[in-house]
């Protein structure tokens, strides 16, 4: 029985050479990405998770952003076969280690393209990303995993950010928040989306039923948040950020065989 694990990944060496597609590439800096990942790490721990390393792999730039090698529901871990070829190579050692936590496993395979920040799931409907990295032949390939599971899967076009999760992501009660502007189509969640003034505002970790996990990039977006009565915990995550990176990427939550 696990409860409230993360799996997180160690930077690589080569992370300023990660892949940046809709941002103009700016210079990362390497020892202050290390030191904010491991802040990332300690407060995911300090909310009460436990954190489980996926072995590192250092000649993938982008493998820190462990969040796109799997879309979890229930017992069940799809591991993806992401829309960057360049990325393909991260799957296999986070395969390993969910495996090793007991839960099973299905694969997006070819000429499926799938990656996790393209999913957003929320009380039993999962909504993925099109337009991007993840393919309709990802989206079906993923539909037929989780239908015994009684997931509703459901496509969202996506023109102007990285993953849907770049675009939106969901409140403990199941609000969709999102920066306006990169929101293709808000009415896919009409009654329950809320604007929010910032870009990177829009993305949130669940911690609990009341906590969530944001960066501290995004100021006005957090203090809405808490007047809205949410505990925040805040994280800079800058160097990440310049890869396209938010606070969902750089973990994937598991919440309970
Ligand atoms: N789920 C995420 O938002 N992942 C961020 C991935 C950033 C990485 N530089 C990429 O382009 O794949």
């Amino acid at each position: 029985m696990h409860s409230k694990v993360a799996l997180v990944r160690r930077p690589s060496p080569r992370l300023a050479d990660g892949l940046v597609t809709h941002i103009e590439r700016q210079e990362v800096d390497a020892e202050l990405a290390g030191r904010q990942w491991a802040g990332y790490v300690s407060a995911l721990q300090a909310a009460g998770w436990t954190t489980v390393e996926v072995d590192p792999a250092d000649d993938c730039p982008d493998s820190v952003f462990v969040e796109d090698t799997m879309v979890v529901y229930g017992r069940l871990a799809v591991i993806c076969r992401s829309g960057a070829p360049e990325r393909r190579a991260e799957a296999s050692a986070a395969e390993e280690a969910v495996r090793g936590l007991g839960y099973e496993i299905a694969h997006i395979v070819a000429p499926g393209t799938l990656d996790g920040g393209d999913v957003l799931k929320w009380g039993g409907t999962v909504w993925v990303g099109q337009g991007g990295r993840s393919n309709a032949e990802g989206l079906a390939q993923l539909r037929q995993h989780l239908a015994p599971l009684g997931a509703d899967v459901v496509g969202v076009p996506l023109t102007t950010v990285l993953h849907l999760k770049s675009a939106v992501t969901a409140l403990p009660d199941g609000t969709v928040i999102g920066y306006p502007p990169l929101v293709d189509v808000p009415d896919v969640w009409s009654g329950r989306f809320a604007p929010v003034p910032e870009e990177p505002g829009a993305h949130v970790v669940i911690l609990d039923a009341d906590t969530v996990l944001m960066a501290s990039s995004a100021p006005r977006s957090i203090e809405a948040m808490r007047n809205n009565g949410l505990e925040v915990i805040d994280v800079d995550i800058s160097e990440f950020e310049k890869l396209e990176g938010c606070v969902t990427c750089l973990s994937v939550r598991l919440r309970g065989l």
